[in-house]
């Protein structure tokens, strides 16, 4: 494996085992971070409810108050007993309403439905009877749902950003002392005290920081803050509930809902509406979800760093025997250095395990080759050893076992070169055939054992006779022949046939004494005179020299006896 391959391994791992933390961390962080975001939500949302129905509580509680407050003023003597219009019953409305500022208008009206006195002497002498107020205070103690002003609107001072004036009518007969109905006294309210003891009971509840009021009528309608006529929340939502909302544009409000209680003298069905925008109200979940990812995104570098040096730590002793085995397997055995430290104890033991199978591998090549090397010697050996001896077989082959002279198959060997030769030289060779005369009588005389060192002591005189280059053979019995290279000339063959008789007749032969022989002469070229035909002629030559008398040499070609 390459550097290359060892480190993408390294990057694989690490971006792998990184990436998998990655995944799983970022994984459970989300599922944590759903869980705690339902868990912030509900969490939430019953804080909410808790402060929407506070708020709902100190409401109708602030209204009772009101309630009880123009209930006990329409029982007071000034207003029993003084006439309606008079001073005293003018002062008593206008103490109350600078008691209380909510009060935009107190007045009361005659039976005959004319306002008779009123704080500011505003709207005195207006005529009120199809007013809701008047007809139900005439009966008891009244409470009106919110309104926009009527008749006081263009009496009373307009608000701030011409928002319309609105008011609750609250109302109560004025009893005489005989029990009688004298009148009606009725109040007018701010109804932006309404809406800022809502809001400021929720702006001191700690729970709904962030949050935003709304209430809601008995239609379900927008009463606070101002809407359209007819506005209504994007979805219906139980009272006494909670839940999640989104508006058209799609932001998401958590959103809680509480009724306002029943009054002494109304039933209104109002509700306060509470609602957060959802990332305030889970925003502790986010910065929890974001930590978790950071954490998360650290977690899985240092996964990846601790992967790295782990993928470091098994590659690294690889590497090395790799690097180890590729001088193996490149002939540098003896140059492999197998790492001891593995890394890891299995990694040790591969590398133990391949240094000791490196090793025998080795010590076996080492063996191996040596006894290949004393293999070949010994190959060599016997190869020269069969050799001397294919050479000794050869030689005792062409030799004659009891004169050592050639035999006749080397005779015939020999004078075959001899004759290629011719045919390309050009020249000619002698023959000689020697017969020894009358051995039989030898053998017959002196045994046989004698006639053979007759026969091996001829043979030695034929070599010193002959030259080196020429060939003296034993063709059988006491036969034998000589091949004179290059001596064309049958006076020269017969010169060299004589001199070999004369040197074996003057020779002695031991108990035998003098020995003679008959020699045939003939004279070849290779092409009209091959072997064969100057065999046969040498032949019929000594025939003729046996004819003659023996112990002489005769020429086959002019048949000249010496
Ligand atoms: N001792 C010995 N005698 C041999 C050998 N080979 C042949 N002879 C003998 O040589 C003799 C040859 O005799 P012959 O063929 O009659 O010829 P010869 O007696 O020499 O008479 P001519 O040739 O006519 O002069 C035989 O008696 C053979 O036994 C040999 O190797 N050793």
């Amino acid at each position: 494996m390459s550097p290359r391959a060892w480190g993408s391994f390294r990057l694989r791992l690490t971006l792998g085992a990184g990436g998998l933390a990655l995944c799983t961390l970022l994984g459970v962080g989300l599922y944590a971070a759903r869980l705690a975001t339902q868990e912030r939500q509900n969490f939430v949302g019953l804080q909410l409810l808790g402060a929407a129905r506070s708020a709902a509580i100190g409401l109708a509680t602030r209204l009772q108050e009101r309630e009880r407050e123009v209930e006990i003023l329409s029982r007071v003597p000034s207003l029993a007993e003084s006439p309606l219009d008079s001073e005293r019953v003018a002062r008593s409305l206008a103490l109350r309403k600078e008691t209380n500022t909510e009060y935009a208008w107190m007045g009361v009206a005659s039976l005959d439905g004319r306002v008779v006195n009123a704080t500011g002497g505003l709207l005195v002498g207006a005529d009120v009877r199809t007013r809701p107020w008047f007809a139900a205070g005439l009966k008891g103690s009244y409470t009106g749902d919110v309104h926009q002003a009527a008749l006081l609107a263009t009496l009373l001072e307009p608000r701030p950003g011409g928002e319309p004036l609105r008011f609750i009518d609250l109302a109560a007969p004025v009893i005489g002392p005989a029990g009688q109905v004298r009148g009606v006294l009725a109040a007018h309210v701010h109804w932006d005290w309404i809406a800022n003891a809502v809001r400021k009971a929720v702006r001191e509840d700690p729970r709904a920081t962030d949050t935003e009021v709304i209430i809601l009528g008995r239609d379900g309608t927008v009463l606070y803050p101002l809407r359209a006529p007819g506005t209504r929340l994007p979805q219906a939502l139980g009272r006494e509930r909670f839940g999640m909302q989104e508006e058209p544009g799609g932001a998401s409000y958590l959103v809680a809902r509480a009724s306002v209680p029943v009054t002494q003298h109304s039933d209104l069905g109002w509700s306060v509406v509470l609602r957060q925008p959802s990332a305030a109200a889970t925003a502790p979940v986010a910065q929890l979800r974001d930590r978790l990812f950071a954490i998360g995104l650290a977690t899985s570098l240092l996964v990846a760093a601790l992967a790295y040096v782990l993928a470091a730590r098994v590659s690294r002793p690889l590497e090395r025997l790799v690097t180890a085995v590729m001088s193996v397997r490149e002939g540098r055995g003896g140059q492999a250095n197998f790492p001891r430290d593995g890394g890891s104890p299995e990694l040790s033991a591969l590398s133990d395990a391949v240094r000791e199978m490196t090793e025998t591998l080795l010590d076996r090549e080492a063996r191996l080759a040596q006894a290949n090397a004393h293999l070949e010697q010994t190959v060599a050996e016997r190869t020269c050893q069969l050799s001397q001896a294919n050479e000794e077989l050869a030689r005792l082959a062409a030799q004659d076992a009891l004169t050592g002279l050639a035999n006749r198959r080397a005779f015939e060997q020999r004078a075959a070169e001899e004759e290629a030769r011719c045919r390309r030289s050009g020249t000619g060779f002698g023959l000689l055939l020697l017969d020894i005369d009358h051995f039989k009588d030898v053998n017959d005389r002196f045994g046989h054992a004698t006639g053979d060192q007759v026969l091996q002591q001829i043979a030695r005189l034929l070599e010193s006779a002959t030259r080196e280059t020429d060939l003296v053979a034993r063709l059988g019995g006491e036969e034998f022949a000589v091949l004179l290279p290059e001596l064309g000339e049958s006076a020269d063959t017969l010169r060299v046939a004589e001199k070999i008789r004369q040197a074996i007749q003057a020779a002695h032969f031991g108990p035998v004494g003098e020995v003679t022989v008959s020699v045939g002469c003939a004279k070849g070229d290779g092409n009209d005179t091959p072997v064969q035909l100057a065999l046969r002629r040498a032949d019929e030559a000594l025939y003729k020299a046996k004819q003659a008398g023996r112990n002489r040499c005769v020429a086959a070609d002019d048949l000249t006896a010496a």
